[in-house]
């Protein structure tokens, strides 16, 4: 590569090395996908008992090569039981989703790799199980019909577009914000008779539209790639909820506090939405165990904000004929 993997002048110096080696493997790994070939075929099972596809292997060997000279001491990936230790002088700490949205592989269909950046302490423990809060940098690159990296470092969140001619990333729009309002929500509906009774209310009342207590029509969407749902989110607006349901092993919904749900939050709440676990803001929460698992509730601050109200209601409330949930009028 000749030219920047990503265009730096908006990037704090000290995270510029780590930035440029996220391009660089993101780039090569947008090829890899443009190329296509066997990328889907099952190799083997992570930590978390998840299937591995082969493209899951190919981006963590990618990114974890790409992040050995980058100043980062500690890295903790989806693909790994335990994080790594890279460069003992690093004074940052990575964690990574190398490969988000693997039931898309053999699709087409967007797919992505999450980020989020911590100062490195003595330990991974120490690294990594803290507030999320206090990430310095989290982001995703998005591989679509375009490939672009959406990051913030605290100080709103930058959107970048790789750029086919150069193989580096461009600065699209230093401020990216997200729309008060839209009328789209993401869900998996197919678990619904799971869900608690708070999100089926909320799904009930969108799904009433006009008649219902909403009194308008919604649209839905569910990719089943975070990375896309958040991207879309970040561009239009809208809500997205992964709960926690009653499927064994889906106590805590589905994503990962450490390397999905903290640096999604981040950049939402740097794009003027908001995030919870339905109730709680994810960045006043940190992750206890590195593959820890959370349910998950974001986009445009209304909307998120309306669904803690409907974990606040009274069960008897949120049992009841939709027609009755007054307070939710208009
Ligand atoms: O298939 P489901 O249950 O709808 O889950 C879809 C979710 O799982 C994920 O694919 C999990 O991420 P990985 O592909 O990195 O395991 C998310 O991108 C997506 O939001
Ligand atoms: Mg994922
Ligand atoms: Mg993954």
């Amino acid at each position: 590569m000749t030219a920047e993997t990503i265009q730096t002048d908006r990037i704090p110096e000290e995270l510029r090395p780590v930035m440029r080696a996220m391009a660089e493997a993101g780039a090569r790994l947008a090829a890899i996908i443009r190329r296509g070939g066997d990328l889907a075929s099952p190799v083997g099972t992570n930590a978390d008992g998840d299937g591995q596809k082969a493209l899951d292997v190919m981006a963590d060997d990618l990114f974890r090569q790409a992040l050995a000279g980058a100043g980062v001491r500690w890295l903790a990936s989806e693909e790994q039981d335990e994080a790594v230790a890279l460069d003992p002088a690093g004074r940052l700490a990575v964690a990574i989703d190398p490969l988000d949205g693997s039931s898309n592989i053999d699709t087409n269909v967007s797919i992505g790799t999450i980020f989020s950046i911590y100062p490195a302490e003595a330990t991974a423990e120490a690294s990594f199980l803290r507030p999320a809060r206090q990430q310095i940098g989290g982001g995703y690159i998005i591989y679509g019909p375009r490939c672009a990296m959406m990051v913030t470092f605290g100080d709103g969140v930058q959107h970048y577009a790789l750029d086919p001619d150069s193989d580096g990333f461009r600065l699209v729009t230093a401020r990216q914000e997200m729309p008060e309002s839209a009328l789209e929500f993401a869900i998996n509906a197919s678990n619904y008779r799971h869900w608690p009774q708070p999100i089926r209310a909320y799904i009930d009342d969108c799904l009433a539209g006009s008649d219902g207590p909403r009194e308008q029509n919604f649209n839905m969407r569910w990719i089943a790639s975070l990375v896309a749902e958040t991207h879309r989110i970040l561009i239009r607006g809208g809500v997205f909820l992964y709960p926690g349901d009653a499927r064994e092993g889906y106590g805590s919904g589905r994503l990962r506090m450490l390397y999905e749900c903290a640096p999604i939050a981040l950049l939402v709440e740097q794009a003027g939405g908001r995030a919870t676990d339905g109730l709680v803001p994810i960045l006043d929460q940190g992750a206890a165990r590195l593959h820890q698992r959370t349910p998950f509730v974001f986009g445009s601050a209304e909307k998120v904000a309306r669904i803690a109200a409907y974990h606040e209601l009274p069960q008897t409330e949120v049992s009841a004929l939709f027609g009755h949930r007054g307070l939710f009028r208009a």
